[in-house]
């Protein structure tokens, strides 16, 4: 397990900003989110959400301020950081060519996952896929391919697992399902960070809900009173 310095949090973004050419995208923020906590970015599009994660996992760099992985400056490469923060992109890709068993096979023989067959069956069972591992991508409907790459990110070990609006393609059976999975991961001491437009899963899932509107924090607490708060302003 990945050790955070002096208890802190594991991830920490302190100033954190990203301009695309003229465009700020994202303002100086700090954010730090602690094991076993989940925090909720939220916005219209475009505020600015997916942006902050790429900079959480590693995958950019913010124009100024520091984002810190257990003390250490993020970057993707870090084999440290390859093997304990695991991520759910919004564009994520598949191997046409390879079976939903496969896929997953790949990830755990890339993180050396012991019993890997084990994890595999218990990962699709979870996410509603028993009958679909030896299905190819293209076979498989838009909601089945989210569930794929949401068990890419649970056969693997995680310290922090970052997910871009997870919910997306998913019906309400699936999204409740997706709710325990995310308390089952704090429960297990993970540290999640995820971009939602779904107001019940960040009330059912986060302990902190920030909303960004243009790259600005506008909001930030417990998400019950920043949904009041939201409430209030419309
Ligand atoms: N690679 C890029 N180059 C230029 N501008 C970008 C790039 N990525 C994002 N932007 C801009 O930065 C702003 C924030 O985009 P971002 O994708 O972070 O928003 P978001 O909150 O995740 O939106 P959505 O809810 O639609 O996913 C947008 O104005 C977008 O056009």
């Amino acid at each position: 397990m990945t050790e955070e310095p002096g208890g802190g949090a594991l991830l920490r973004l302190r100033g954190v900003s990203r301009r695309y050419g003229e465009r700020q995208a994202l303002h100086p923020l700090d954010l730090d989110v602690r094991r076993g906590s989940c925090t909720a970015l939220y916005g219209h599009n475009g505020s600015g959400k997916s942006t902050l994660l790429r900079i959480a996992a590693g995958r950019d760099t913010p124009t100024a301020g520091r984002a810190l992985f257990a003390g250490r400056p993020i970057d993707e490469d870090d084999p440290r950081v390859r093997a304990s923060v695991a991520v759910v992109g919004d564009m994520a890709a598949c191997y046409p060519d390879l079976t939903v068993r496969e896929h997953l096979q790949l990830v755990t023989l890339a993180h050396a996952v012991d019993e890997p067959d084990d994890w595999i069956d218990r990962v699709l069972a979870d996410r509603g896929l028993s009958d679909h591992g030896e299905a190819l991508p293209m076979s498989l409907s838009s909601g089945q391919l989210q569930s794929l790459h949401l068990a890419a990110a649970l056969v693997r070990p995680r310290d922090l697992l970052i997910l871009d609006e997870p919910e997306q393609r998913l019906d309400p059976a699936a999204r409740r399902r997706l709710a325990g999975l995310l308390r089952a991961e704090k429960a297990d001491g993970v540290a999640v960070l995820l971009a939602t437009h779904h107001a019940e899963l960040a009330e059912a899932v986060a302990d902190r809900m920030v909303v960004l509107e243009e790259g600005r924090v506008i909001a930030d607490g417990p998400p019950s009173d920043v949904l009041e708060r939201l409430e209030r302003r419309s």
